[in-house]
């Protein structure tokens, strides 16, 4: 533990982001000297959050809604009914609040980016490269990564300037079951030594390339394994949305990453999903009970075996999972990468997103 890498117990202290929520750092010689308020705990130095040096803006709901009003965008019944699809729970004022100037926002970075892309082209005398632009989204295993990423993905893709927008999950470069259960890694899926990490950097490297037809290997939550017999192509979209706990992690977290090359090298924009610890697991514990009512009963499915149990052992293996293996993750390797987004969303206990912070 040292030079900045914060301290398990640090992490722990670390709420959503807010007003009166207090900062971990670990034991670095500038965080020692920044403020004069900050004091010892158990060996931490524990400092208020809002510095004067804090790298984001921040936007209350509210603030953050009314940017959407600088453009009007109106949604049709059907796109209306597209984003149902994705997920029943999600609330309209979720998407026009908090969606829609989001997904107005990367627009305009989108095409900032194209123009950059055109520049360097005319540069390099080189017309045929297609970069897309990339946007990452990380977060706690539940906290919703994968509903944002669809979201984003329908409103982006049927935004007037018309992209194609690609979904990719890094879920499809965790090692399969088999290699994980060889290597005695069944209960570490998520942390960083569960990832063909190398696999996952030649993707990424080679998407930014502008490369086409690229097979992404897929993941199966129903099978929970990755899936032998189907993949995805990725063929020169204009922006593509990778959505997975790991893209903001570095070289650091990788020790079989020997060339130091990071997935957000890659990235031209990244958000955070962050929530407080106590809901993400009521949100795991939640999905899994309903899971247990409907995929579980499926005899294909990797968790058939819990479908017997009883709701309070099932509670309770919910729980165990949560603590024992994603928490711990959270803890040690997710949490720890939030302030390296460019936009941080805090959700609260509704799924409703409280504030938006915003890199300067
Ligand atoms: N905006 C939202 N409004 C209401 N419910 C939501 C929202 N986003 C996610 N949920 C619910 O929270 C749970 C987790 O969501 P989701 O599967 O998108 O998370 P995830 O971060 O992709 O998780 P994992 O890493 O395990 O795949 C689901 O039960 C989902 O229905
Ligand atoms: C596949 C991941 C790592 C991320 O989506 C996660 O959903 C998972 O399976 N975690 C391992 C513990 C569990 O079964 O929830």
């Amino acid at each position: 533990m040292g030079n900045g890498t914060p301290h398990p117990l640090a992490t722990r202290l670390a709420a959503p982001i807010g007003m009166t929520r207090w900062l971990h750092c670990g034991f670095t010689a500038s965080g020692a000297s920044i403020t004069a308020r900050s004091f010892w705990l158990q060996g931490i130095v524990v400092m208020p959050e809002k510095t004067a040096y804090s790298p984001y803006m921040h936007f209350s709901r509210d603030q953050w809604a009314a940017l959407r009003n600088a453009v009007p965008m109106t949604l049709t019944a059907d796109e209306i009914d597209t984003l149902r699809g994705i997920n029943e729970e999600l609330s309209m004022a979720e998407v026009t609040e908090i969606y829609l100037p989001l997904a107005r926002l990367l627009d305009l970075y989108a095409s900032a980016h194209q123009q950059r892309s055109t520049t360097l082209d005319q540069f390099l005398g080189n017309h045929a490269r297609r970069p897309p632009f990339v946007i990452g989204i990380a977060g706690s295993v539940a906290v919703g990564k994968s509903t944002t990423a669809r979201v984003l993905q329908a409103l982006l893709d049927r935004w007037p300037t018309s992209r194609r927008v690609a979904l990719v999950t890094t879920d499809g470069f965790l090692y399969p079951n088999a290699t994980l259960d060889a290597r005695g890694l069944m209960a570490r899926k998520g942390f960083p030594e569960s990832f063909d990490i190398a696999r996952l950097l030649e993707f990424v490297s080679e998407l930014k390339a502008g490369a086409p037809k690229l097979e992404v290997p897929l993941y199966s939550h129903l099978v929970y394994d990755v899936l032998s017999d189907r993949t995805q192509m990725v063929d020169q979209p204009d922006i593509v949305i990778l959505e997975g706990l790991n893209v903001l992690q570095s070289g650091m977290d990788y020790p079989q990453n020997a060339d130091h090359v990071f997935v957000s090298d890659f990235l031209d924009f990244s958000i955070y999903v962050d929530a407080d610890i106590d809901h993400l697991n009521a949100w795991f514990l939640n999905r899994f009970m309903t899971l247990r009512e409907s995929v579980f009963a499926d005899p294909n499915s990797y968790f058939h075996k819990y479908a017997h149990l009883s709701e309070t052992e099932a509670q309770a293996t919910a729980n165990r999972i949560w603590r024992d293996i994603n928490e711990k993750n959270l803890v040690e390797n997710i949490l720890p990468t939030r302030e390296r987004a460019s936009l941080i969303l805090t959700k609260g206990a509704e799924h409703a997103v409280e504030q938006v912070m915003l890199r300067k």
